[in-house]
């Protein structure tokens, strides 16, 4: 079977360097694309070179369209309004779409969905096998526990992460709702300050912290009366995002169009 072509986009970014490592070694991958936001001084750039490989021919470039003419995926680690622009094309051309992109709004995650009569998008806030783990364990625990457990989640990256909370905290918040029946938007906590008055009683807290080189901590804390648990995943490099990211390309292949995350990915939906 012939490899799958992937796009690379934001390649000159953290993600996209990794993305273009991973898939160097993997078989059945192969990176035909690269793109990057227009006016980036980057465009034209070798994207081997510029992940810190040898060159591999493919320079990076603002057009998608022209990029799509002849590839299977677009691997999508940028900002909402990138991956906004992306998602239109993407469909258009018949590319599975691997959107790994956070901070997206209810009106973005409309928009993504909105293509999926017709095309493959698989999205998560965390492509790591062990953070989707982690939420599959995170909604159990929330449904064995009851309300006199107060759910805090709390997260810490790098001081050049610009969204918050991360993807990944949404994503544990929505477990924990699953698991406690609820809706995550109606019960959650974000951004105290000041006088905020007590706790109300079946919230879901966030919290975030930014500092220095963190690849991305996040811990699920469900704090009763006299005794605590808590669920940790340390992040310690980007590559393993990357690899996840690669692994839902591939499992996408060839699928009917439909939403799918990395739970369909990896086999978690029943967990
Ligand atoms: N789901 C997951 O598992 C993970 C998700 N992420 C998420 O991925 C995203 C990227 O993270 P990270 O790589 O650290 O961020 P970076 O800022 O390092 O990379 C983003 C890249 O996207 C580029 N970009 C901006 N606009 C466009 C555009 N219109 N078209 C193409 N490229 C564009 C940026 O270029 P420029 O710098 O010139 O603006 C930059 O190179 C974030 O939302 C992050 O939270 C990160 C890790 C794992
Ligand atoms: O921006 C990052 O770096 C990361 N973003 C994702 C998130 O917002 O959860 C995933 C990971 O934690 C790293």
């Amino acid at each position: 079977m012939a490899d799958m072509r992937l796009i690379v986009a934001g390649a000159g970014g953290r993600m996209g360097r990794a993305l273009v490592r991973v898939i160097s070694e993997t078989p059945g991958a192969v990176v035909v694309g690269a793109l990057e936001a227009p006016g980036s001084a980057l465009l034209g750039k070798d994207a081997g070179v510029l992940a810190g490989l040898p060159a591999n021919g493919v320079e990076l470039s603002a057009d998608l369209w022209k990029l799509s003419a002849n590839a299977d995926a677009i691997m999508d680690f940028t900002v909402p309004a990138a991956t906004i622009a992306n998602v239109a094309i993407a469909a258009e051309r018949g590319l599975v779409h691997i959107i790994g992109t956070t901070g997206l709004s209810a009106s973005d995650m409309a928009v993504i969905k909105s293509v999926t009569s017709r095309a493959v998008v698989v999205q998560s806030g965390n492509m790591s096998l062990g953070v989707n783990l982690l939420a599959a364990l995170v909604k159990r625990v929330a449904a064995s526990l009851d309300e006199s457990f107060d759910v805090e989640i709390v997260e810490m990256h790098h001081k050049a992460k610009i969204d918050a909370p991360s993807g990944t905290a949404f994503l544990l918040g929505e477990a924990a709702a699953a698991g406690r029946g609820v809706d995550l938007h109606t019960h959650s906590a974000r951004g105290r300050d000041g006088q905020t008055g007590a706790r109300r009683s079946g919230d879901i807290g966030f919290a975030s912290l930014r500092g220095g080189t963190v690849t991305g901590d996040h811990s699920v804390i469900f704090a009763g009366p006299m005794e605590r648990i808590e669920l940790t995943h340390r992040a310690e490099d980007r590559t393993m995002f990357a690899q996840g990211a690669v692994k839902a390309a591939l499992w996408a292949h060839g699928k009917k169009p439909g939403f799918y995350t990395m739970t369909d990915v990896l086999g978690l939906t029943d967990f």
